[in-house]
């Protein structure tokens, strides 16, 4: 399978104009819904592959082998250009180019790799960053791990939140110098925090979660923002629904009775049914 197209479509997001919001995506369900949906591009965060595969929260227990199945069983089921958070790349440097060469096979059409050190020290509640050398060094061995040139890399930072938005731009500034494709920030929370980032910098900007004022498209477009995330409410949409039905269903309720179930043409979509059936009927010899 070649994963290239996806990759490019990905570099012409970032090189665009435009502001779009992925759709969270998480597996083969999610990522073909989305792509029905007419999503242009994928997220696939780091909170939702560790509740999807483990059922635990974000800190950091999932291992790149898991990350990156999730993330082949993903590119298998469609198409659509994922973006992978791929955390602080799984250990040291040399851990991170490793990292990217797993989601490179895995099909991910580009990933992040953020200085926040990863897992968790003993005895310090707050989040720390790794040094700034460190995180270059990082941001150097990704991009020396990618074999695919169109894979897309960003370096990610939520340095202004946790230690300034000073220390934000330089750490930006220096992961802009090393090559990253695009710069991906979290932990902005005003106009103007954004706006200094923005004047500071060059490349194609990737926004995590932000307030809602600044959330807006237009002027996202203008402070050079090509993507900004939305949080991850498909997954958390999945988990209510299964609570709701599992409950439901053992509070006695007959299942033709349950609400909100997916119908029948909708699963066949999801399940790429026409397509199994034409191929039955080409190779096994089935009656369409
Ligand atoms: O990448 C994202 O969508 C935000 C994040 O870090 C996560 O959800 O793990
Ligand atoms: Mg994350």
């Amino acid at each position: 399978m070649t994963f290239r197209h996806r990759r490019e479509k990905l570099r012409s997001i970032l090189a665009g104009n435009d502001c779009i919001r992925p759709g969270s995506v998480y597996d083969a369900i999610s990522i073909r819904i989305a792509e029905d949906l007419g999503f242009e591009m994928g997220m696939f965060g780091g909170s939702v592959a560790s509740l999807a595969v483990l059922g635990d929260p974000d800190i950091a227990l999932i291992t790149l082998t898991e990350l990156a199945e999730q993330m082949r069983r993903m590119s298998r089921a469609s198409a659509l250009p994922v973006l992978v958070d791929a955390d602080h790349g799984y250990g040291n440097a040399l851990n991170v180019r490793r990292t990217v060469q797993e989601l490179e096979a895995a099909g991910a059409a580009g990933l992040t790799i953020e200085d926040t050190l990863l897992p968790q020290a003993f005895g310090e509640a707050r989040t720390q960053l790794i040094p700034l050398e460190e995180g270059v060094g990082k941001m150097k061995a990704a991009l020396d791990g990618r074999g695919d040139p169109a894979l897309v890399i960003l370096g990610r930072t939520g340095a202004a939140a946790i230690t300034s938005l000073d220390d934000a731009i330089r750490r930006a500034r220096a992961y802009e110098a090393v090559g990253v494709d695009g710069l991906f920030f979290t932990g902005i929370k005003s106009k103007a925090e954004l706006e200094a980032i923005s004047a500071a910098t060059r490349l194609p900007i990737v926004l995590g979660g932000a307030p809602e004022d600044i959330s807006v498209s237009d002027y996202l477009r203008g402070q050079r923002v090509r993507i900004a995330l939305q949080g991850h409410a498909p997954i958390s949409a999945a988990t209510q629904a299964v609570h709701d039905t599992l409950r439901a269903l053992r509070e006695g309720t007959p299942p033709k009775n349950l609400k909100g179930l997916a119908s029948s043409e909708l699963t066949s979509r999801v399940m790429r049914e026409a397509d199994m059936k034409t191929r039955s009927a080409d190779l096994l010899g089935l009656k369409t």
